[in-house]
């Protein structure tokens, strides 16, 4: 393996492999390491377009040339894409499955025994190099595997390495599947300031500044997010109506019930696919 410079293929080339492919080339990776495969040019001809990066309809000869095999595809493809790899991974390519719900028992099952497997759950903020990442490794990863698979994630953003593999499921409640929530609050967001009498392109400019404010502020603050809400809630001020309408109607029963079935839907994807 190339240590400096690993060669890495994408196997999959859509939200999520493209999110980190676009996020590693801004950090230092380079666009000559990397190749991405999907069986139509409908995704590949962006990012050959766009990042400069190889591309490939052919996973096979995209493994046999890799150090790294990153799993881009969906849960339901990964079983039968691994079939098709499995021939050509006598080399030891380290494997890094994306993929929510796929146990490394089921990746070790389809692609080798003695592989070294990382799952990793990213999510799409990685291609703006604030993604949100926690990693596995099975036994069979050296060190310097992990340190790979942590440098790869690490250019797009944070990192957690997981004591327990289950944790998976709990990553992707918060920060895989997370962006959702907040894309899904923006929207409400927006409808009722455009609603409130805002133009769309002022609610959505000003929904986004204040989302990205509170985050900043939240990430730079010696404060934890309970006392950054006490600082925007006056007593009997208009904060204090919005939070009370919140808290009496469940929203933070809503956000466990959401991430709880975010987590059981990776447990039954694991009995359905894995
Ligand atoms: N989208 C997210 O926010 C997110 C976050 C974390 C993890 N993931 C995981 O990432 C994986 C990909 O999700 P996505 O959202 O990018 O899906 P997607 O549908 O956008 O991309 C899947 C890609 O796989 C390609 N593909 C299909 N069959 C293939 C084959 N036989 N060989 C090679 N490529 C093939 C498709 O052409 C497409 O490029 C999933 O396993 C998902 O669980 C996604
Ligand atoms: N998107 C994938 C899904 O919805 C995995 C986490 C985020 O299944």
């Amino acid at each position: 393996m190339n240590k400096t410079a690993p060669k890495i293929a994408f196997i999959g080339a859509g939200n999520m492999s493209s999110a980190v492919i676009g996020g590693m080339l801004k950090g230092h990776f380079s666009a000559e390491q990397i190749i991405a495969c999907a069986p139509s040019d409908k995704n590949l001809k962006p990012l050959s377009e766009q990042f400069g990066v190889h591309t490939d309809h052919d996973n096979a000869r995209a493994c046999a040339a890799a150090d790294v095999v990153v799993l881009g595809v969906k849960p339901q493809m990964l079983k039968q894409v691994a079939g098709d790899i499995k021939a050509h991974l006598a080399h030891k390519p380290l494997i890094i499955s994306l993929a929510a719900g796929i146990p490394l028992a089921s990746l070790s099952e389809w692609l080798g025994e003695d592989l070294a497997i990382v799952r990793s759950m990213p999510n799409t903020p990685s291609l703006v190099g604030v993604g949100a990442a926690g990693l596995y490794a099975n036994d069979n990863c050296s060190a310097e595997q992990r340190d790979i698979a942590e440098s790869i994630q690490a250019s797009v953003g944070i990192v957690k390495w997981l004591e327990e593999e289950a944790l998976i499921d709990s990553i992707i409640a918060v920060s895989g599947s997370g962006p959702a929530y907040f894309f899904l609050a923006m929207e409400a967001m927006i409808n009722e300031g455009v609603q409130q009498g805002l133009d769309r392109d002022s609610a959505t400019e000003l929904t986004i500044q204040t989302v990205l404010g509170a985050a900043t502020l939240a990430q730079n603050s010696n404060v934890d997010v309970l006392e950054l809400r006490r600082r925007v809630t006056s007593p009997g001020g208009t904060t204090a109506q919005a939070i009370a309408h919140f808290e009496e109607h469940g929203l933070r029963e809503l956000f466990s019930g959401a991430m709880q079935a975010c987590s059981n839907r990776a447990r039954e994807m694991a009995k359905e696919l894995g």
